[in-house]
């Protein structure tokens, strides 16, 4: 993009799932784990792909209900199921997106605080950045079951925001999917979408958003520095 609009954050929140990790190998592989222990047809990588987005609950329930039937009981017990495989293989093939490392490396030389906001649960989303050897670089980690409420609700960055000390309209969102997006718009915040992350099967250009990136280091073209 040629001389976009350049925001000076005092904080940057970053979404986890599709856009700092790439976790969709071991996502699919707990999900078919359960999925195979309930004697259910196995699901392909990129079918599960589309149901990334919010939170555990609502994938095993995708997983359950696409095209077939479950109950109710059966969806909850289906997600302690999930929960237990998810626990073995997280982070097992989950990779860091090229230009992520860097970008991190640049807002915090610029002093920028950082959070972590994720729709994955907490007992998920901890482990998983710290495996990955990224969790020192955030102040602040607010998941899935943090509160009550989940993206597109912007509660979870407003209380990002108040952990970090700074007003909503002095932080900066990067996200891959609309629930990204709309919690940023009733935040108050620009948001910057990555083109190459889970966007539930909505082609991520037609979601409203302050700009498009192909590489997370483009999120640095959208910042001035003080
Ligand atoms: O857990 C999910 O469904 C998505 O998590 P995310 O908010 O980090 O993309
Ligand atoms: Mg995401």
């Amino acid at each position: 993009m040629r001389n976009p609009v350049r925001y000076r954050p005092r904080a940057v929140l970053f979404d986890l799932d599709g856009t700092l990790l790439d976790t969709i190998g071991d996502l699919a592989e707990a999900a078919n784990r359960m999925l195979a222990e309930l004697g259910r047809p196995l699901r392909s990588q990129e079918e599960i792909h589309g149901f990334v987005g919010k939170g555990i609950p609502n994938l095993v329930r995708r997983c359950l209900t696409e095209n077939t039937h479950a109950g109710e009981d059966e969806i909850e017990a289906a997600v302690l199921v999930f929960r237990r495989h998810y626990h073995v293989v997280n982070g097992a093939s989950t990779r860091i997106y090229p230009g992520v490392l860097e970008t991190i490396g640049e807002l915090r030389a610029h002093s920028v605080k950082l959070a972590v906001v994720t729709n994955k649960a907490e007992a998920f989303t901890l482990p998983l950045l710290e495996r990955m050897g990224i969790a020192g670089h955030f102040d602040t980690v607010v998941s899935g079951d943090t509160l009550p409420v989940k993206k597109p609700d912007p509660a979870v960055l407003h209380l990002a925001c108040a952990r970090l000390g700074v007003a909503a309209g002095e932080a900066l969102m990067i996200g891959d999917s609309a629930n990204d997006a709309l919690a940023a718009q009733g935040a108050g915040m620009p948001v910057l979408l990555v083109t190459y992350g889970y966007s539930e099967g909505m082609p991520v250009d037609t979601i409203e958003c302050d700009g498009l990136l192909s590489n997370a280091l483009q999120a640095l073209d959208h910042i001035a520095f003080a």
